[in-house]
């Protein structure tokens, strides 16, 4: 029998994405609502209560409103915002770091936000195993491609190309720092200086690393960082972990660049060992959305975790 699944938010950016991803696969039947009913509460409260699982691709509030709705304890849940990325009973949809096992036996499941994705897959592995401090002030610099901000952001992108780069987060607290501190293992919350540029999608998380300062680290300890990344993420067929600079000398981030569901990972230490730089390369729309909350789908309906995947 085919899993039931009703996305909450479908005609969004992220809604639409998962929608394509799922599009064709018989392991699974969509409830849809037609576009006059689909912000109608009764509607969607009764899809919500007919469905095995539930994707909510809607603003914060909304996705709490979504979950209040259910009347039953069967229905399972995958939510795309960040109301429940840190809240006690939710699983955080990251089979990597948190668990296969442990996403796959969830009911409620809290898809990773994009930047704390590229984040968390390069240091909480490496605090975990004692190679990282816990608590040290970590400094993560990150370019989103403008669909990581909706709908909204889009228009903004698309009515105003004169933009060629935006800085923002500027009052600090940005959403994603809280669920970055707890998923890396951190007892000091990362610095976050994010910024969007005029790609439609595409994303680069970077943590630098002064590995002679760092306590408990030194010089020369970039290769163990490497090792350490490879070891954990070893047969992930998502996660790429490498070490030192690409070939070309620069990382480069297309307009034209379609859609992936992939995970990069790179170290890259100076040539004297003093210094390390952590870069993760994703689709702020791939790992870091949709292909997450399909990677969890797939798990959760006991189906291997690339199914419909672009990797
Ligand atoms: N874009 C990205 O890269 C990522 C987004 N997310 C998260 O996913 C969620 C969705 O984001 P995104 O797809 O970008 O946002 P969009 O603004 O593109 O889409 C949100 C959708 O939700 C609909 N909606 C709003 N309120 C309700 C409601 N009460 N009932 C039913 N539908 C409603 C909107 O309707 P309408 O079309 O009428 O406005 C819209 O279609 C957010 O929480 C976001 O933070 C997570 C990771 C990455
Ligand atoms: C470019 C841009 O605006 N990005 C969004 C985050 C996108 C994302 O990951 O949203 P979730 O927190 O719902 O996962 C932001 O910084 O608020």
């Amino acid at each position: 029998m085919s899993t039931r699944v009703f996305i909450d938010g479908a005609v969004g950016t992220t809604g639409l994405e998962i929608a394509e991803r799922l599009a064709g696969r018989g392991e699974f039947s969509l409830i849809t609502l037609e576009e006059a009913r689909r912000k109608d509460d009764g509607a969607r409260a009764e899809a919500i209560n007919a469905a095995d699982v539930v994707i909510l691709c809607l603003p914060d509030a909304a996705a709490r409103a979504a979950v209040a709705m259910i009347a039953n304890d069967t229905t399972r849940v995958i939510d795309a915002s960040t109301a429940h990325r840190v809240a006690p009973g939710w699983t955080y949809g990251f089979p990597e770091v948190i668990g296969h096992e442990t996403v796959a036996n969830a009911r409620f499941v809290a898809n990773p936000g994009c930047y704390p994705t590229g984040f968390i897959a390069l240091v909480a592995p490496l605090v975990r195993a004692g190679l990282l401090p816990a608590d040290w002030p970590y400094v993560v610099h990150a370019v989103s491609g403008y669909s990581g901000g909706g709908k909204a952001l889009i228009a903004r992108f698309e009515d105003d190309t004169d933009i060629a780069w935006r800085g923002y987060g500027l009052a600090f607290g940005h959403k994603h720092v809280p669920e970055m501190k707890a998923y890396a293992g951190l007892s000091v919350a990362p610095l976050f200086s994010p910024a969007v540029v005029p790609a439609l999608r595409g994303m680069v998380v970077e943590v630098p690393l002064s590995l002679e300062a760092l306590p408990g680290v030194g010089i020369g300890k970039g290769e163990a960082l490497y090792d350490a990344l490879a070891a954990s993420y070893a047969g992930s067929p998502i996660v790429s972990v490498s070490l030192g600079a690409p070939a070309e000398g620069e990382i480069l981030m297309r307009r034209s660049t379609g859609s992936w569901d992939g995970l990069a990972l790179s170290v890259i230490p100076s040539a004297d060992g003093t210094q390390a730089r952590l870069v993760a390369r994703l689709d702020n729309l791939g790992k870091g959305a949709s292909g997450a909350a399909v990677q969890s789908l797939n798990l959760m309906a006991g189906l291997p975790e690339t199914a419909g995947l672009s990797l």
